[in-house]
Parts: C-alpha cells; sequence; structure tokens
C-alpha cells in the first residue's frame, strides 16, 4: 500500500480517495446516540487488479478510540444480500496491521473473533460484520468481496446496531436481537490446499475459527 496522503492511495488501478466514516454518521447504530466530527474510519475502495475474479479489494482504516458512553470506535455494520444462487455473498477479510475484533452475527449468534496481523477470516453466509478497535493503534484490513456485493445497511439500521456492542466494560448486547450464543474465536491459520475441499463439507464459521463459549 502507498499512502500519498492520509486521505489518498495510490494503487496499481490509480488514485484512490478515502471514504470517511465519522462519528455522527453511526449515530442510530451505536449503545447510545452520538454526534461529532471525529474520524472513526476510511475505506478506499477498488485498490487491487482482482476484477477478473468477479472480486473487488478495499483497504480499512479504523482509528482506536471510544465513543463517550465507552463503546469502541467501529465500522457501521452490514449483511450482505443473496448471490444468484440463493445465499448471502461471503466476503473475505485479512488483517494488515494492528489488533482489534471482529463481530460477526446474525438474529440470535454473536461471534468476537480476535484479530492479529496477519489474520484472515471469512464472513461467514448470512452474518452481518463489524470491525472494532480495542487497542491503541490504527487496525488495517483488506477485504475481497464480489463486485456485485451492494451492502444492507438498511437491517442493522433497523435492529438499532449490531446485535452486540464491544464497550471498554464488555460486550453489552442489543435488545432488539434474541442472542442465544455469545462465543469469542480466534482465526484458525489459513490452509490454502484444502480450503476448497474443506469448504465443500464444511461450510460453518468453525471452518475458519477455533470458538469457545464466553464466560461474561
Ligand atoms: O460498510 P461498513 O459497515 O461501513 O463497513 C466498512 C467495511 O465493510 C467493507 O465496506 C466491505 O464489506 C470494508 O471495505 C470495510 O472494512
Amino acid at each position: 500500500m502507498n499512502v500519498l496522503a492520509d486521505d489518498f492511495m495510490i494503487t496499481q488501478l490509480g488514485m484512490r480517495k478515502a471514504q470517511v466514516r465519522r462519528v455522527k454518521d453511526l449515530n442510530g447504530v451505536t449503545l447510545s446516540p452520538v454526534e461529532g466530527e471525529e474520524v472513526v474510519y476510511k475505506v478506499f475502495r477498488d485498490v487491487e487488479p482482482v476484477h477478473q475474479y468477479d472480486l473487488r479489494a478495499d483497504v480499512t482504516v479504523l482509528y482506536p478510540g471510544a465513543l463517550p458512553d465507552g463503546e469502541f470506535y467501529r465500522t457501521h455494520g452490514h449483511f450482505h444480500p443473496e448471490g444468484p444462487w440463493g445465499k448471502p455473498w461471503p466476503e473475505v477479510y485479512c488483517v494488515l496491521r494492528g489488533r482489534g475484533k471482529f463481530l460477526l452475527h446474525d438474529l440470535e449468534r454473536v461471534y468476537v473473533v480476535e484479530l492479529k496481523e496477519g489474520d484472515v477470516v471469512k464472513v461467514p453466509e448470512g452474518m452481518a460484520h463489524v470491525l472494532v478497535n480495542d487497542s491503541d493503534e490504527p487496525l488495517l484490513t483488506c477485504n475481497y468481496v464480489s463486485k456485485s456485493v451492494t451492502p444492507d445497511y438498511g437491517r442493522v439500521k433497523a435492529l438499532g446496531g449490531p446485535a452486540a456492542f464491544l464497550t471498554k466494560d464488555g460486550i453489552v448486547l442489543n435488545r432488539n436481537y434474541d442472542v442465544k450464543e455469545i462465543k469469542v474465536c480466534k482465526p484458525l491459520p489459513l490452509n490454502l490446499d484444502s480450503l476448497v475441499a474443506t469448504h465443500a463439507v464444511k461450510p460453518s464459521v468453525e471452518e475458519w475459527l477455533t470458538c469457545f463459549p464466553y464466560k461474561g
């Protein structure tokens, strides 16, 4: 990655300008109402020539920080629409630098994935994803997703945010959901050789993660 200035990146596809999300842009999907101009994260879209695979690659810079009520800085969160085969589009994330958490959830399950540099995580089909920075350094990630995916923010907005909020005091559940399971997970080492075969027989969260029940 070649960052020219804070808001610009030089890529093989040309110069990219960051999409900036500020605290005020998260209002309605956070634990408490928020306002403010502080920058929470920036996304550089379409930074690698992977179009021939029907993919788009993005880079996200999520700054360290917390909202006034202690909720850590994070992305908005969204679900993916269904692909032509009738199931939601997947997405693969990698951690370029820093540490943080990847909150994967649906209406009943919450997986808090511990992230460190070099980790690769697949967003399981049908789960929404939220990147959280609970560290004191910027968290840099890349993601690969089909060019056809338009994120579905509506469902998350209608439910007042994700199924859980990560705060300095721990996990706070969103009462608009019916969460029955909370797990803490770590990414498994990536095994590209067995990826296709594994996915075919075990297309589950555990394919990419090792998870334990959350003890609170
Ligand atoms: O779209 P949101 O919820 O603001 O989150 C941004 C994140 O999602 C992506 O747009 C892709 O799913 C990433 O590029 C970025 O990390």
